[in-house]
């Protein structure tokens, strides 16, 4: 069976974070793994509260992990200490992680700041480097090429000022726009779209774990990036269509949809 590893920030309430990432690796045949960096008091209505672990943990986590059950890919999550970040790097390193699929966390769905503004230049410095592929959301993207993002060719300019300092695959996500879901993937100069179909679905909470949870899964499972992407587009999607409401806010997805 092929293993993957979540290192993020646990969602008690299920729906992002660790909870969506071990959901989405189930719902993918994989066998899943999680070093919590943070839990996290937060519902589909917003963040209460934050307790980060501390450096020694995590790294006692992710030795477990790697001594153990090698995982085939790993997604990295929220992290929003410069020192978690710095651990995280170390470990990976020291393992020689493949298949690492970076999604710079920065804000919940729900507006709550979820990494600390010394810890942004840690995570371009120490953790990029190891990664293959980074997937920002649209204001993610903004903060790590300062370029805001209004237009197609924004993006353009923001991948390039992104891809100076970053030599993998970028997948910009386009969950924040009002017409479509296209995502865009930015590859050594190179562009494709990732056609999305919007879902009129107010319940979003966890989207953006899931897609790149989805990736990882397909990364273990031997699919090239673009499958991986391409197959990650299409689980999101379905989870979105199903249409589960649950919560007061913005509710989570349905990672069983494909079982009914
Ligand atoms: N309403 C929607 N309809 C279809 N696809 C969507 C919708 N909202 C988000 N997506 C898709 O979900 C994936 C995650 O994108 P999004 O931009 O929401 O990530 P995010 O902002 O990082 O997520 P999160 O809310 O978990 O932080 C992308 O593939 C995006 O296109
Ligand atoms: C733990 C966690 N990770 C990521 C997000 C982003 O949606 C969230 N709300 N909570």
């Amino acid at each position: 069976m092929k293993t993957v590893l979540t290192i993020a920030g646990s969602d008690c309430s299920g729906g992002a974070g660790i909870q969506a990432d071990l959901k989405t690796m189930a719902a993918h045949g994989v066998y899943g793994m999680s070093a919590i960096a943070a839990l996290t008091a937060q519902n589909t209505t917003g963040v209460a509260g934050i307790y980060h672990v501390s450096r020694d943990f995590l790294e006692q986590q992710l030795d477990c992990i790697f001594t153990d059950i090698y995982p085939d890919a790993v997604k990295i999550g929220m992290v929003s200490e410069k020192e978690l970040i710095e651990g995280i790097a170390g470990k990976l390193k020291q393992y020689g992680a493949k298949n690492i699929v970076l999604d710079p966390v920065m804000v919940s769905t729900s507006g709550s700041r979820l990494l600390s503004g010394d810890a942004i230049g840690t995570l371009k410095e120490v953790l990029f480097p190891l990664a293959d592929i980074i997937t920002p959301n649209v204001p993610e993207a903004e903060v790590l090429s300062g370029v805001s993002i209004r237009t197609k060719e924004d993006m353009e300019e923001a991948a390039s000022k992104i891809g100076e300092y970053f030599d993998g695959y970028i997948l910009m996500k386009g969950g924040h726009s009002v017409e479509d879901a296209n995502d865009y993937l930015f590859y050594h100069g190179k562009k494709k779209m990732f056609r999305g179909t919007r879902v009129e679905n107010e319940n979003t909470h966890g989207t953006g774990c899931t897609l790149s949870s989805a990736i990882a899964s397909n990364l273990a499972m031997g699919c090239d990036m673009e499958t991986s992407i391409q197959n990650g587009k299409e689980y999101i999607t379905g989870a979105l269509l199903d249409g589960l409401d649950l919560g007061k806010g913005s509710g989570p997805l349905n990672h069983m949809y494909r079982l009914k």
